[in-house]
């Protein structure tokens, strides 16, 4: 496990990690998401050992990273893909790193194969690709079999290939039973990598729960529906003590209603259907609901210099609910 008490990190004024408080558990993948500049690398290079705290402490399954003895073994880690000696040969990079925690030689032979680099391993990391290097990097966290590992943003650089393939290496890692810390900002794909979520913004916590519950709670769910009898449906459905959101085109919501129900419902009063759909936000939107308030680093809609703004787009209603307005 990696616990962390009261973790607090500041520069000079800047608070960039305040008072965190949580625990990574062993057997689920564990997403760790913020918007840019939430302090996320910071706490990871805290766990590490690479930072010091100001304030609150952190322990790897109990004990301080600078108190364990061959720390790979314990926790393997990829912070950024681009610190290694470019001049020495992904093999070499290995060997060095095993070397110094007592891990035998076999281990570089095989951790190169589990990340596909074994064709190249006697080749410059120096001139090895994005994606290359997040392989030799993810290669280096898995060199001492750690029951840990972490892992800033992975899947950057690499293709749908190998984003595949580190989402099921992620996924397998926790199916042994490991604690696997991930962050990214790829929703979609911690989307369909992730049990659990740790949200950040500016330093502190926002939310430490299950992907379900998180969706559940940041985002509104309703089932949409078409009708050509739309009037007759409104009166079942309102008499029946449905919540009913009428919408500029014709569609109906209904609000915390299970699709059965209203079909069900729809049938005995003899109304066509053309459209029952249920609906659900992606963590994307509810990671922007949840976030908007913390995001520090905007952009603004008129890219060019001295362009005036675009109004906001006057399309169909957002999933999230029209009383919420993205922070633009
Ligand atoms: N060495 C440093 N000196 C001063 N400020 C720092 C330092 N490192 C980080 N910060 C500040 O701390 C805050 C958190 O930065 P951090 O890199 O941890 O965020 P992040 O969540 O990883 O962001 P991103 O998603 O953009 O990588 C930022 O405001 C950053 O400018």
């Amino acid at each position: 496990m990696i616990e962390l008490s009261g973790l607090t990190k500041r520069y000079g004024e800047k608070v960039a990690v305040n008072n965190l408080t949580f625990t990574v558990r062993p057997g689920i993948v564990t997403g760790f998401l913020g918007p840019n500049g939430a302090g996320k690398s910071t706490t990871m290079r805290m766990m590490l050992g690479l930072d010091r705290p100001t304030a609150g402490d952190v322990r790897i399954d109990g004990q301080h990273y600078d108190r364990l003895k061959d720390p790979l073994k314990y926790i393997g880690a990829l912070l950024d893909a681009k610190a290694m000696h470019g001049g020495r040969s992904a093999f070499n990079h290995l060997l060095c790193l095993a070397q110094s925690n007592g891990i035998p030689k076999s281990r570089v032979h095989e951790v190169l194969d589990t990340v596909g680099l074994t064709s190249v391993a006697r080749k410059k990391a120096k001139g090895f690709s994005l994606g290359m290097g997040q392989r030799l990097g993810i290669a280096g966290a898995l060199l001492g079999d750690p029951r840990i590992l972490m892992f800033d943003e992975p899947v950057n650089g690499l293709d749908p290939e190998g984003i595949h393939w580190i989402r099921n290496l992620m996924k397998s890692l926790a199916a042994q039973g490991r604690t696997v810390f991930v962050s990214s900002h790829l929703m979609s794909e911690m989307a369909l990598t992730a049990d659990h979520l740790v949200v950040i913004g500016q330093g502190r916590l926002l939310a430490d729960t299950s992907m379900a519950d998180f969706i559940a709670q940041n985002s509104r769910s309703f089932v949409r529906i078409r009708t050509p009898q739309r009037e007759r449906l409104l009166d079942v459905l309102r008499g029946a003590g449905f919540l009913v959101v009428e919408t500029g085109s014709g569609v109906l919501e209904v609000d915390d209603g299970k699709s059965e129900h209203i079909g069900e419902l729809a049938a005995q009063h003899q109304i066509v259907l053309h459209e029952l759909s249920p609906q659900r936000a992606s963590l994307e939107e509810a990671f922007m609901q949840l976030t908007a308030e913390s995001v520090e680093y905007h952009a603004h809609a008129g890219a060019d210099a001295g362009a005036p703004a675009d109004p906001p787009p006057a399309g169909p209603p957002q999933p999230w609910g029209d009383d919420w307005t993205r922070s633009r």
